[in-house]
């Protein structure tokens, strides 16, 4: 009875239920066009692989829906485009998804019961985010390359791919066999990406969406000479058809391709169980960006070659093989708004507003957008649904438009000529500077306030109880009409009778602007430092405690916090070890300066500049009156040691937190040397994005490489615990079995020791 009940189930599908099917097969196969053929997606990977799998739960629940013809079946397309077709001789499929740590324990699972033998083996991939090519080599020349297309028929794309001088034309080397179909993903790297649309913006083409698109598009050109000078790189991640040639590991086979000249991926691991596969997942997903390329996920294949053949494949995916995706990075919203904001030093700089979406984890509705020259090259207006990336802990940033979507109701942005927080006519500091400043230095509110907060931060006094609601609220309040502070030199002499009274907008940090309460939306503004009774908060008087308490605060810390151009807590440091006290530094002349360890004719013409400013004189003046300190007592020896002394170090790569200049005066500040290239005797060599050749020298010399975290270690504990928090040597393939990565080996030879 419950049988028949089943089947008549099944054969029946509601209208209503056909037609949501049919429609959201539509949409997928319109957004395929627009991202296989077009170059131009119109939303986010993630919301496409929302809209598929919706359509697989309908076809769960209602299999009759399941035809070939359906999306859920197909690889993609077919597509007729301006390129030849042709065939490949194997198939090229697309890839099944683990979404969950439960749907990778199946998919093994299943792999060990349908091959019958405990004895194999997992081969860990990245999945590199670009665009699938199917190379053909015949007798090692290459006679042909093509892209996916329907899996079966692609497009001729020959001409486009030579162009790439990472593929041989040639295979040199050993056992080259009459016929290989080499398949590969084609990427653009992200460094380049912003120049690339920069290139397009500047003669009014349009601009891509995100690095992906612009590898296919840049790909998929009718004129080979225009790829021809994009910077396009390949990664191999399989073998198609093949003559001639006997093959039983994946994993040696890229060996043996690689032998032959062509670009097999560096960071492929064999592991022999589950547990294996889900330490690569999860050592990848902690170092997404310390990889060449943009990866989306992690790709697990048997790794035996005649088991593959015994699994099979669907129509769509290989049964062998599956994708594990990492949490998307991009996500399409709207650009609402270009706002400016106004710096500590009065830098004004352009922001994106976004509609509020969730990304990585975090709810993000600001985005950097640096200079009103990065607003035009990036080719966004306000009105666009723009793709948004925040990788990691990063700001976020707008990557590109989404031009396809365009109403024509989107303006360009245009940078204002004067301070929006005071007024005063903008203009750059040397006329060359590409940044607008403020030069309203003394009673700008936007400045003052994230000078006054720069000051009570971590980095200066380091007060409790005073961020950046507390800074805003003293130096820019709604009453009384008069801030309580109109520079800095009145921060010492703040009583509680003046902190009562002020009410404020309780301001977000990132953005300068207000906090809206949730529910009603409206601007918060609180009396900031009393409670209901107009009594004084714990809050408040702890932060006067504070103050009091920072009166003894070491020279560096005071200089740094006078927010002296160019003297950040590194040069503080070094002018507060060799002059003892403020008094000696305002005497000093400017060679004297510039002769001291550290400090260079930069920083000393920019010290005597500063106190030359009657208003900073009067800071020095009011705060030593409060009675603070402003020297430090004793010798060089009671100074402390310089942590890294004798340690050579190397920078490569994009640091997020620091500059690269910034990362070499932090070094230099606690006594290491900076060099720029890597040798045996290199103590460390710190990665960012993005590294290049000086990360693989290192590795192979066995040189510690510290990615950003390893290097805020190296800073804050010296390198000893810096070795410890290395990241580990990879393996190359070949060498299979269990185990992590090899712990790197501590340099023998790298001197100092930590001194805490
Ligand atoms: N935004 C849109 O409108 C839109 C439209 C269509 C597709 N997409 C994106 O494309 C995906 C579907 O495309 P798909 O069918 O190519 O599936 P997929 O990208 O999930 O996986 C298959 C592809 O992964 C690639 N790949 C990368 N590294 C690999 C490796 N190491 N080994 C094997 N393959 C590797 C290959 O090109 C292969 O064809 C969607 O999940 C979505 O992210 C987006
Ligand atoms: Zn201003």
């Amino acid at each position: 009875m419950a049988g028949e009940e089943r089947v008549e189930q099944e054969s029946t599908v509601p209208a209503g239920v056909r037609e949501t099917h049919a429609l959201l097969a539509e949409q997928i196969e319109e957004h395929r066009f627009r991202y296989y053929v077009k170059d131009q997606p119109v939303v986010s990977d993630a919301e496409f692989d929302r809209l598929m799998r919706s359509l697989e739960a309908l076809e769960e629940e209602y299999p009759q829906l399941r035809t070939p013809d359906s999306p859920t079946q197909k690889v993609a397309g077919p597509y007729v485009t301006e390129f030849t077709s042709v065939e490949h001789r194997e198939r090229m499929l697309s890839l099944d998804n683990a979404f969950d740590a439960d749907d990778l324990a199946s998919w093994a699972e299943r792999v060990a019961k349908e091959v019958g033998t405990p004895d194999h083996h997992f081969l860990c991939e990245l999945k590199v985010d670009g665009l699938a090519v199917n190379l053909t080599y015949e007798h090692g020349r290459l006679t042909r390359a093509a892209t996916r297309g329907d899996g079966r028929t692609g497009e001729d794309i020959t001409p486009n791919v030579r162009t790439i001088a990472e593929i041989p034309h040639r295979l040199q080397g050993e056992d080259i066999p009459a016929l290989v179909e080499i398949r590969g993903e084609v990427f653009f790297p992200m460094e380049a990406f912003e120049e690339l649309n920069a290139r397009l913006v500047a003669v009014d083409d349009k601009p891509f969406a995100n690095p992906r698109n612009a590898a296919a598009g840049s790909l998929r050109q009718k004129d080979p000479k225009v790829t021809a000078t994009r910077p396009l790189h390949m990664v191999v991640h399989g073998i198609g058809a093949h003559e001639g040639l006997t093959l039983d590991r994946l994993s040696q086979a890229y060996d043996l391709l690689h032998s032959w000249g062509l670009p097999t991926a560096r960071h492929n691991k064999v592991v022999d169980s589950l547990e294996g596969v889900r330490e690569f997942i999860a050592y990848y997903g902690d170092h997404r960006h310390s990889v060449e390329h943009e990866i989306d996920g992690v790709v697990v294949k048997l790794d035996e070659i005649p088991l593959q053949g015994r699994l099979g494949s669907t129509s769509r995916a290989p049964r062998w093989a599956i994708a594990w995706k990492y949490a998307p990075e991009e996500v399409n919203t709207k650009l609402v708004n270009i706002r400016v904001g106004v710096g500590r030093t009065g830098r004004v700089t352009p922001y994106a507003q976004v509609e509020p979406v969730e990304v990585a984890g975090s709810e993000v509705e600001f985005a950097t957008l640096h200079n009103q020259e990065v607003v035009k090259a990036k080719g966004v207006l306000i009105g666009d649904t723009v793709v948004l990336r925040k990788a990691g802990d990063v700001i976020p940033e707008i990557l590109g438009p989404v031009v396809d979507l365009r109403d024509g109701t989107e303006k360009p942005f245009e940078m204002p000529t004067h301070c929006p927080e005071c007024g005063t006519e903008l203009r750059p500091m040397k006329e060359a500077d590409i940044d607008l400043r403020c030069p309203n230095a003394r009673t700008c509110p936007a400045q003052l306030r994230e000078r006054i907060f720069y000051l009570a931060g971590r980095k200066c006094l380091d007060i409790d109880h005073f961020g950046y609601v507390a800074a805003a609220a003293l130096t820019c309040p709604l009453e009384p009409a008069e801030p309580v502070l109109k520079d800095e030199s009145g921060l010492f002499d703040l009583t509680i009778e003046q902190l009562l009274p002020i009410r404020a907008y309780v301001l977000d940090q990132d953005s300068g602007l207000p906090k809206r309460d949730p529910k009603t939306g409206e601007e918060k503004i609180a009396t900031v430092f009393a409670n209901k009774q107009g009594e004084p908060k714990k809050n408040a008087v702890a932060m006067l405690e504070g103050i009091a308490a920072a009166k003894e605060a070491p020279l560096a810390r005071i200089l740094t916090g006078l927010s002296i151009r160019h003297v950040g807590p590194v040069a503080a440091q070094e002018l507060a070890r060799q002059f003892r006290s403020i008094d000696r530094i305002e005497e000093a002349t400017e060679e004297e300066l510039a002769d001291a360890d550290g400090v260079g004719p930069t920083i000393a013409a920019s010290v005597k500049q500063w106190f030359a400013e009657e208003w900073h004189r009067e800071i020095v003046r009011k705060w030593r009156e409060a009675g603070v300190r402003m020297a430090d007592e004793g010798s060089d020896e009671e100074q402390g040691p310089r942590p890294l002394e004798g340690l050579t170090v190397v920078v490569t790569g994009t640091l997020t937190g620091y500059t690269r200049d910034g990362a070499k005066e932090a070094l230099q500040g606690l006594g290491a040397k900076v060099t720029g290239s890597v040798s045996k005797k290199t103590a460390f060599v710190v990665v960012g994005d993005n590294p290049g050749s000086k990360y693989d020298k290192a590795m192979q010399l066995k040189v510690p490489v510290l990615d950003e975290d390893g290097f805020a270690v190296l800073l804050e504990q010296g390198p000893d615990a810096a070795r410890e928090a290395a990241l580990p040597v990879p393996e190359p393939v070949a060498e299979t079995g269990p185990g992590a990565a090899a712990e790197p080996e501590a340099a023998a030879d790298s001197g100092a020791a930590a001194t805490e």
